[in-house]
């Protein structure tokens, strides 16, 4: 119970890691308000939480769905201790030359939308009563926060910018509210959704086998799920083991920032140390 008494706002935690963060902090004893788009995704939570959710449906394109989002947590558990920001969209890594001429402003527009604005507003929505509770804001980033191929130019370039905002906020916010970023590789149990303007917002990211392309890859050897990447937002949510904890971005992504270029990792040297001839722990070069 880390989170006992701690009261969250999670944007999009009707799905995926949203969702896998509410379950967590749920059972870490929080009471967690959600604002998210989809209404069966809500009605989920709610069937599943009972009185430990609020649930609003909304759009994190517009402040007015934050501040409804914000006054229903602080009229129903009383006030706020942290914002999880995290809902989002893919542009499924679409390159710069097959966006159409006609479309690319368009996609564009709607990727910060979300990506970005939505973090934005969350933040200004919920500054009052962070301010009263000294609490804490997570923005979900992604590994394409810091590196190529997690998504496409307009992905990468939202990602990018949200680094930008966390560091920031936290200069702006301090000493009153702690900023920070975790920052996933791509996780199992996510619906993740396309750009609209790119006509992906029906595909789910559960469509592409990217759990075996990233097995190939990963120093850890194994995508990890959603479920499994809880635990550090946990962590930064937490008041007493995070006093120095701000302007931090957690590369939470299965080490994809240090993979080798001709084996993803070199495990394969200890095995052959250790265990000869087992081949528990070995990852296919
Ligand atoms: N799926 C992956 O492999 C990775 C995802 N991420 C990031 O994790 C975050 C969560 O994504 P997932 O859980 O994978 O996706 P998901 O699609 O499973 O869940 C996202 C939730 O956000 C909601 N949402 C989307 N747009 C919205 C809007 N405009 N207004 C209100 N709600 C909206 C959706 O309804 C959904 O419930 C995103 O920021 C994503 O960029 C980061 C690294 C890897
Ligand atoms: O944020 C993200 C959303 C969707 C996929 C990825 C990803 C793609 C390829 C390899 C690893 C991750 C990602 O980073």
């Amino acid at each position: 119970m880390q989170l006992k008494g701690e009261v969250a706002l999670v944007t999009g935690g009707a799905a995926g890691l949203g969702r896998a963060i509410v379950d967590r902090f749920v059972s870490e004893g929080a009471s967690v308000a959600v604002l998210d788009r989809s209404p069966a995704g809500l009605a989920e939570l709610k069937e599943a939480h009972g009185d430990a959710v609020a649930v609003v449906e909304g759009d994190v394109r517009f402040l007015d769905s934050h501040r409804e989002a914000v006054a229903k947590c602080v009229e129903t558990f009383g006030k706020l201790d942290t914002l999880i920001g995290n809902a989002g969209v893919w542009d499924y890594s679409t390159a710069l030359v097959d966006i159409p001429d006609d479309t690319l402003s368009e996609a564009f527009d709607e990727m910060f939308s979300v990506n970005v604005k939505g973090y934005l507003l969350g933040a200004k929505a919920c500054l009052p009563a962070l301010y009263a509770s000294k609490g804490s804001m997570t923005f979900t980033i992604s590994n394409a926060g810091f590196y190529t191929s997690g998504g496409g130019a307009l992905y990468t370039g939202s990602k990018h910018a949200v680094v930008g905002i966390v560091k920031q906020l936290a200069y702006e916010l301090g000493p009153h509210i702690r900023v920070n970023g975790i920052a996933p590789g791509g996780l199992g149990g996510s619906d993740l959704r396309g750009l609209k303007a790119l006509n992906l917002q029906d595909t789910s990211i559960s469509s592409i086998p990217l759990a075996d392309m990233l097995s190939q890859v990963l120093p850890t050897g194994q995508m990890a799920t959603a479920t499994e990447s809880t635990g550090a937002y946990v962590l930064f949510a937490t008041r007493a083991e995070t006093v120095p904890l701000t302007g931090s971005i957690l590369n939470y992504d299965g080490g994809l920032g240090v993979r080798g270029f001709t084996e993803a990792n070199r495990g394969s040297l200890l095995d052959d140390h250790f265990a000869p001839n087992e081949v528990v722990g070995r990852v296919a070069p």
